[in-house]
């Protein structure tokens, strides 16, 4: 089996893959290294090799890797900074600053839109879009806080808004005005990622033309799914292009 990771902020999402690639046959997501540990060891399966993709600092991935090698016996592939992928050219001022979650999104995006141009939304701890272009051809995009961060931004800086996470969800039902702090914190923050969202898409008209595929990810994807009936909602398009990133022979 391929173990594949994606090391966001936040969590840690990972799949394990037959040798093909193709067909992922145990999937997870994990706060911690020893969570990961546990949750890969906990399916059986033999580790035969691994790939992996991190936007946390080096030191924490050399850990991971470390960790890793010692409890798998299996060396990691990384995925790293480049000028061009799969027919996809880095558009940033220096290549090397680009988060590479974004990057291969959207390298993984371009390849399943069959050379259509795309809008690339990744919903996590920060919410990112990108655009490229029909020819390939990356022209930046755009960062803004995820719902994670906003509600901890509001709970942090005031005193009394604090709410726990059963009443969030409860919350999370309806867009009707807030009639308690929950609803009124979780629905002002969707509909902030959805203002951004819906401005994403005036973007995209605006810089590729109006034929343009819409691509959805991140652990957020389910909030404004229903906003973009247009759009494909693939949860592991960054593993897509992890592929194209790190092949194994
Ligand atoms: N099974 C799940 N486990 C953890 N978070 C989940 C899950 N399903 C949805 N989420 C939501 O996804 C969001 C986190 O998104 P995601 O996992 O894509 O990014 P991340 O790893 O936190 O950070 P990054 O954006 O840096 O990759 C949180 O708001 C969380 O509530
Ligand atoms: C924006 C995040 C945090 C999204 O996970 C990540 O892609 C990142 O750390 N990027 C580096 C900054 C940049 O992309 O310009
Ligand atoms: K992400």
């Amino acid at each position: 089996m391929i173990l594949e990771l994606d090391c966001g902020n936040s969590f840690i999402k990972w799949r394990l893959v037959n040798k093909g690639g193709l067909k992922a046959e145990h999937v997870g997501v994990v706060g911690s290294d020893a969570e990961l540990l546990q949750a890969v060891g906990d399916t059986g399966q033999d580790v035969q090799a691994c790939r992996l993709v991190s936007v946390r600092s080096d030191v924490e991935t050399d850990q991971l890797v470390a960790s890793l090698a010692e409890r798998f016996n299996v060396q990691c592939s990384r995925a790293q900074s480049v000028h061009s992928l799969a027919g996809v050219r880095n558009g940033y001022e220096d290549y090397q600053r680009l988060g590479l979650d974004r990057w291969l999104a959207l390298v993984g995006a371009y390849s399943l839109s069959g050379g259509q141009s795309c809008l690339v939304l990744d919903l996590g701890t920060a919410v990112t879009s990108d655009l490229v272009t029909r020819e390939g051809e990356h022209l930046g995009g755009y960062i803004c806080p995820g719902m994670p961060l906003m509600r901890n931004q509001l709970c942090t800086h005031t005193r009394r808004i604090r709410y726990d996470q059963p009443t969030a969800e409860e919350a999370r039902h309806s867009f009707a005005p807030g009639k308690s702090t929950a609803e009124a914190v979780e629905r002002g923050c969707s509909i902030m990622l959805r203002g951004f969202v819906q401005a994403q898409l005036g973007m995209a008209g605006e810089y590729l033309g109006a034929d343009f595929a819409v691509f959805i990810t991140g652990g957020d994807a389910a909030l404004v799914e229903e906003m973009l009936p247009q759009a494909r909602i693939v949860p592991d398009l960054v593993f897509i292009g992890l592929a194209a990133a790190c092949p194994l022979n």
